[in-house]
């Protein structure tokens, strides 16, 4: 047994799972009036009703017991002060630094490291709002209009989504489309529909060195160049972010246009250093300033907060609970709201990179369940769809529900369904509908008595399924940035229980070398010994068709 499963705290949950396993949760609503009230919390804007989750108040505090036994606490303050505690990498982690919006120094190896994130979102305003007035022109003179931003993984996804979350705060006469895979079919389309006089490259990679986002640079680069301007007007049209600002500046970018950023802030947390840019852009600096704003005030309420009331411990432990007490294997992300819809790919990457991991930090293989599958998308889409699966199949799926209470541009009758539908998604996962309803219901037909009780049985929803809901008032740049750094300490939190390095990906960094390799066989030989024959047999395939040998 390792550590964690010998913890008595441990022990204790898997003793309570057995005590409340059978009970069904509409028996609790019924015997306790005040559950509703008594599992919810608020925060940031963010109000949390937890209460339809297959747990008691001791089933709560037994949580809670597990978090203090994991240190949590303490492990979130080594977090938040700087300590390496991305080990495998000898890194700290750092994100929270760029949001603080104190004057509190943050140090890495005994530097602050605040000047250089504050010159940073200073060179940030000044960029965006010189594009914004027009000042920075293109090189025949034009104003920019398009941006294209190119990246991927960390380097893309929240600044897409973010900048899609936020729509109705969106800048005019300034468009980002943002390109991620390296399918040129994405690059070709987007450029198509640009004029090379008017557009802005933004350029994200933390290494300079991934393969899709340095290839899709390559091709708008040659676009550039092939419509007439020269190498000379490259500064005006191409700016990077990047850690590497050596790579950076021998690729061919101007020094003046690398945005900085450091090996402190992991790809998948990085939407609030430079890697925002694209966000600047299409929103103007204010609103990402408030996104930051937003983030900040959760990190105060994850670090002040006792455990008991702390909005991202409880849903941390919540899915600790489904996840290694009742083998639950996803978790099921539902965005009410069409903008917020990409959010459930973005806490996809958040969550399985950060611990979809089998070892623990001290390198031992772990005898218990990591992260779960996470996935999803908006409501009421998948109600039409995957949420069958959920309410009658045979797995255990918790879900994430989230709503705004207002929305823009759209008239009360739409947003009432919304909400209704919303509500009503979470009542029927947990009250479910019994036979008796279901049989009861098929009273007028004239079914003989078999068929009557076959339908019934089919009908049945067994209910119990839990689920969380997140409101909100409206999605506000500062609320979604707690919502986002919510997800990012439940994962953390997470992690920390699980004993994970969550702050690394070697899978991933294994997948890009892989693609490297195979790509020199393609242009190569196949039937080099790095391939097994099934690999040499798929290159041989594609050389045949391109003609390549
Ligand atoms: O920003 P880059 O260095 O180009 O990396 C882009 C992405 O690469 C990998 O897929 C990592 O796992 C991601 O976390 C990272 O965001």
């Amino acid at each position: 047994m390792s550590s964690l499963t010998h913890q008595p705290e441990w022990q204790h949950l898997k003793t309570l799972v057995e005590s409340v396993k059978d009970t069904h949760m509409r028996d609790w609503f019924k015997a306790d009036p005040r559950r509703a009230e008594k599992m919810q919390t608020e925060t940031c804007g963010l109000f949390l009703d937890y209460s339809k989750n297959r747990v008691t108040d001791e089933v709560m505090s037994g949580l809670m017991s597990l978090a203090r036994a994991g240190k949590v606490e303490q492990q979130r303050d080594a977090m938040f002060s700087g300590q390496p505690i991305n080990q495998t990498e000898g890194r700290a982690v750092l994100h929270t630094a760029l949001r603080n919006l104190t004057d509190e120094p943050v140090y890495v190896d005994g530097e602050d490291v605040m000047p250089e994130v504050k010159a940073t979102l200073d060179k940030m305003r000044a960029f965006t709002e010189s594009v914004h007035s027009g000042e920075h022109k293109g090189y025949t003179s034009k104003p920019i209009k398009d941006i294209v931003a190119i990246g991927i993984g960390g380097s893309f996804l929240g600044p897409k989504i973010m900048t899609e979350a936020l729509k109705p705060y969106q800048h005019e006469g300034v468009k980002v489309h943002f390109v991620a895979n390296v399918d040129g079919c994405h690059i070709n389309d987007v450029l198509a529909g640009v004029d090379h006089e008017e557009t802005l490259i933004v350029m994200s990679s933390k290494s300079f060195s991934t393969q899709e986002t340095l290839q899709n640079t390559k091709t708008a680069k040659s676009w550039f160049l092939g419509n007439g301007a020269a190498q000379k007007d490259i500064a005006k049209h191409f700016v990077a972010v990047s850690s590497n600002v050596k790579a950076a500046t021998e690729f061919g970018i101007a020094k003046d246009n690398i945005f900085p950023m450091w090996d402190w802030v992991g790809g998948r947390y990085s939407l609030w250093s430079a890697i925002g840019l694209p966000i600047c852009l299409s929103l103007g600096f204010d609103h990402f300033h408030s996104l930051l704003k937003g983030a900040h005030a959760m990190d105060k309420h994850f670090c002040e907060a006792p455990l008991e009331s702390n909005m991202p411990v409880i849903m941390a432990m919540l899915g600790i609970w489904y996840r290694n007490f009742f083998g639950a294997q996803s978790h099921v992300l539902l965005p009410y709201y069409h903008y917020l819809r990409g959010l459930p790919a973005y806490v996809q990457q958040l969550d399985m990179e950060s611990n979809g991991k089998q070892v623990t930090q001290q390198g031992d293989v772990v005898d218990y369940e990591t992260g779960p599958i996470i996935w999803g998308s908006e409501g009421t889409n998948g109600q039409h769809s995957f949420h069958q699966l959920i309410h009658q199949g045979t797995s255990l799926i918790p879900a994430d529900f989230m709503l705004p209470l207002n929305v823009p541009n759209q008239d009360d009758t739409h947003h009432a369904m919304l909400a209704s539908n919303c509500f009503g998604q979470t009542q029927a996962l947990m009250q479910g509908k019994t036979f008796d309803e279901c049989y009861a219901d098929l009273s007028d037909t004239d079914m003989d008595e078999a068929t009557r009780k076959a339908i019934a049985q089919h009908k049945t929803m067994p209910g119990n399924k839990p689920s969380n809901t997140l409101l909100f008032n409206s999605l506000t740049p500062e609320v979604l940035g707690s919502l986002v750094a919510l997800y990012e300490h439940k994962v953390f939190v997470q992690g920390a229980i699980w004993q994970v390095n969550s702050f690394d990906q070697w899978g991933v960094e294994l997948g890009k070398v892989l693609g490297n390799q195979v790509l020199d066989g393609i242009n190569g030989d196949a039937s080099s010994e790095k391939f097994d024959a099934s690999t040499q047999q798929l290159i041989a395939h594609f050389q045949r068709a391109n003609a390549l040998k």
